[in-house]
Formats: structure tokens, C-alpha cells, sequence
């Protein structure tokens, strides 16, 4: 007999929830959300602050150490990302053996749990170790996506210039030349607005991995595997998709509202956590502004607040990160396959960040199941069964 949800007392469990929602599962330095208000910031400093005026890698010192670098500091954790750049030609070879068709956070996934062959220090697991591991991951996960997409698009791997940061070095080894300031800065701005964001379905992820006393590389590898759906960041993609769907001659108001009466979600749109509009979405829209008009394809943008407009209007619910984020990278020439691989990127950072935090004080985490099948029913050999 099954056991009937009905039946049970469920005051005996107070933190059943369907999704979690609204449970506090750790605490942690890196990063407060005020889903209400709208507001972010990382070990204390506001969003908005960090990305006008930050760089990625003085972001991943404020993630890693939960202070801003002095100038020293900062100049010798510069010098390692550049130097930790380069991958094994282990890594390498798979990416050129790699299928081309493949999706591009399955090869980080898969490239990235190959770093841990080559890592001295992979079982190694104090903290020491683990932040340079870290930051090992950190410097080498762009190149491993941009390798991959060179090779997938038959050209040549290009290896890191190591002559600046990891925006420039990024889009460097991406397009096979240097890329200007301000496609450096921007590529810089998506890496700092996705850096961190609490316990996030991936960053949960991780820090489970993290508690079994797993080394940081199965813990992000799980967390690249999380991250890739489209109801976590591989909405990121899916909203480019859909833009790309539409022509001018669409009728967006009446496409939105189908898709909304056919029960399908907006992708971009809607946020756990957030009940107002998303900071980085409020930042990332003046960027989809400014260089969708640049580069002559402002109807993305145009179109992007005619979705914005009716998903308000019919279902009181604003953009998240993802929204924008896909016309900045469309208007910087980037294709939308890559766009969650960028942001796993930029995430390297507070997935290891946590993964830090949790080995710090770390207990296995291992909640209740509810069941709710058969029990107590009699075994008969498979040849009697009908
Ligand atoms: C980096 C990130 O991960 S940001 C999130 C990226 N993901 C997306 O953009 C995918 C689209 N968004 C969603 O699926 C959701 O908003 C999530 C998964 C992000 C958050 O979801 P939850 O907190 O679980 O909310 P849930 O899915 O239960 O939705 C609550 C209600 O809002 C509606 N809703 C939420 N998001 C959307 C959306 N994007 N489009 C249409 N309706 C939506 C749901 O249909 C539901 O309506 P109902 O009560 O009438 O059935
Ligand atoms: O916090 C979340 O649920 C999703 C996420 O990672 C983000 O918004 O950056």
C-alpha cells in the first residue's frame, strides 16, 4: 500500500518544501541579496559600485578573501591568473578531438574535470591548497572555451597572450585578435555581474560537493552541470534564441501572450529570490543600449523592452541577469551557445569561493527524504511475475 501525503503529520517536518524555497541552508560572507529591494553586493560592496568601477580579478580577491586587494596584492594575484593560463596538452588534445557539435558546457564540463589529472595538489585539500586550485580553475576556464571554440569552427587554438586581463586574454584567444578597450571592459562587466549570487541551484551544488571533502575540481564540475539548465543559467542562451526567432513583422505583444496562455516560460524572466527587477538586468540593459545601437542591431534591444513591457503588464514580472546579458554578447559577435559558458566563467569564482567557505566549516550535507511509495509488499521471482 502506498503511504498518502494526507496521512502524515507534515508539522513534523518543517522545512518540507517543494524547491526550497525560503530555507536557509548556510550562511556565507560572499554575497547578501535583498530579493525585495533589488539590491546585491559582494562581501560588502554594492553591485553597481563593482561593476563601474572593478575589474574581474580584483572581484575573485574580494570572493576569495572577503576584502578588497592592496595594489601588491592584487598585482601578484594578476601575475598567477596570467601565468596559470595555459592548459595541459592532455586537455588540449581532447579539445581537438572534441565532437564539434557538441554543446559547449558539456566540453567545459568534461575539460575541466580533466584539469584535476594534471593537478599536483588535487588531493591535497587544505585551504592553502584549494585557493590555489582555485585560481588555477579560474585563470584556465576561458581558455579552454575559447580553444574549444576555434577548433569547433576549424580554426586554429590560440594560446593566451598573458599580457593582460582575463576579459582582454579571453576575447583575445576567442577572436585571434587583441580585442579594443571597451570590448575589454565589457567583456569585464558581464564577468563581474555574474560572478556571485548566494545559494544559487549550482553554487548549492558545489557546496554539497564541497561537504563530502570532494577536491574543488569534482565540486565545480558538478556545479558547471547545474548551472548549464535553462531555469538557471542556461536562459541565457534561450533568450537569444527566442530574439532570433522573431522578425520585424512579429507581433510581440500577441507572441508573448501566446506563449504565456500555452503555460511556456519567458526565458530571462522571474527569479527566486528577486521580486523586483534584477540589478545586474538594470545595469546590463543600459550595456545592451549602448552597443546594440553601435553595432547597428538596436532591435534587439528595442524588442527586448517590448517583452519587458508585457511580461509587466500580463504577469507583474521583471528580468533577471540573463535578459540582457544575451544582447550584450550578441552585440559583441559572440555566439549564443557560448553565452552560458561565459557566465560558468565568471561564476568559477564564487563557486570556489563557497567551496573555500564550506571546507572551512564544513558538516556533510545530507537532508530527509519524505517517502511516499509501497511498502511492506512481498517478493516473487521475476519468472512469476505477469
Ligand atoms: C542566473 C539564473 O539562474 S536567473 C534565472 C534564469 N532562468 C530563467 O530565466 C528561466 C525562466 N524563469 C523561471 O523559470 C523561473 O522564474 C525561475 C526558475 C527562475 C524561478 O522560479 P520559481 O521561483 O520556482 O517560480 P515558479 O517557476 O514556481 O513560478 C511562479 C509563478 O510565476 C510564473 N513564472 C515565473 N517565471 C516565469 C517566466 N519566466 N515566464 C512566465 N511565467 C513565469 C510561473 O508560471 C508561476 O505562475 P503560476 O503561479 O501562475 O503557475
Ligand atoms: O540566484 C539564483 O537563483 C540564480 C543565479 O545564479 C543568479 O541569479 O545569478
Amino acid at each position: 500500500m502506498a503511504i498518502n501525503i494526507n496521512d502524515i503529520d507534515l508539522s513534523q517536518y518543517p522545512y518540507l518544501d517543494k524547491g526550497l524555497e525560503g530555507i536557509v541552508a548556510f550562511s556565507s560572507r560572499k554575497s547578501k541579496i535583498d530579493g525585495a529591494k533589488g539590491e546585491l553586493s559582494y562581501a560588502g560592496y554594492d553591485i553597481d559600485t563593482l561593476a563601474r568601477n572593478s575589474t574581474f580579478e580584483e572581484v575573485c580577491f574580494l570572493l576569495w578573501h572577503e576584502r578588497l586587494p592592496n595594489k601588491q596584492e592584487l598585482d601578484e594575484l594578476n601575475a598567477t591568473l596570467t601565468a596559470e593560463r595555459d592548459l595541459p596538452e592532455t586537455v588540449l588534445n581532447y579539445l581537438r578531438s572534441a565532437n564539434p557539435k557538441s554543446e559547449p558546457m558539456a566540453v567545459l564540463r568534461t575539460a575541466v574535470s580533466m584539469l584535476a589529472d594534471d593537478d599536483e595538489e588535487v588531493l591535497e585539500m587544505s585551504h592553502e591548497a584549494s585557493l590555489r586550485k582555485s585560481i588555477r580553475l579560474t585563470a584556465k576556464t576561458p581558455t579552454i572555451i575559447a580553444a574549444f571554440d576555434r577548433v569547433r569552427n576549424g580554426k586554429e587554438i590560440v594560446a593566451p597572450s598573458k599580457k593582460n586581463s582575463i576579459a582582454f586574454d579571453f576575447l583575445y584567444m576567442l577572436n585571434g585578435e587583441e580585442p579594443g578597450e571597451n570590448a575589454t571592459r565589457t567583456m569585464d562587466v558581464l564577468l563581474i555581474t555574474h560572478a556571485e549570487h548566494g545559494m544559487n541551484a549550482s553554487t548549492f551544488t558545489c557546496r554539497s560537493i564541497c561537504a563530502t571533502l570532494a577536491d574543488v575540481h569534482a565540486a565545480v564540475t558538478g556545479a558547471i552541470g547545474s548551472l548549464k539548465g535553462p531555469l538557471h543559467g542556461g536562459a541565457n542562451t534561450a533568450v537569444m534564441n527566442m530574439l532570433k526567432s522573431l522578425d520585424p513583422d512579429t507581433d510581440i505583444v500577441a507572441f508573448i501572450k501566446g506563449k504565456l496562455e500555452r503555460k511556456e516560460k519567458i526565458m530571462g524572466f522571474g527569479h527566486r529570490v528577486y521580486k523586483t527587477y534584477d540589478p545586474r538586468a538594470k545595469f546590463l540593459r543600459l550595456l545592451a543600449q549602448d552597443l546594440s545601437k553601435e553595432v547597428d542591431m538596436e532591435y534587439l534591444y528595442e524588442w527586448s523592452e517590448a517583452i519587458v513591457k508585457v511580461m509587466k503588464e500580463e504577469k507583474n514580472i521583471d528580468p533577471n541577469v540573463d535578459f540582457f546579458s544575451a544582447t550584450v554578447y550578441y552585440s559583441m559577435g559572440i555566439e549564443p551557445d557560448l553565452y552560458t559558458a561565459i557566465f560558468a566563467m565568471a561564476r568559477m569564482s564564487g563557486w570556489t569561493a563557497h567551496y573555500l567557505e564550506q571546507l572551512g566549516n564544513n558538516r556533510l550535507i545530507r537532508p530527509r527524504l519524505l517517502y511516499l511509495g509501497e511498502t511492506d509488499l512481498e517478493y516473487f521471482p521475476v519468472e512469476s511475475r505477469s
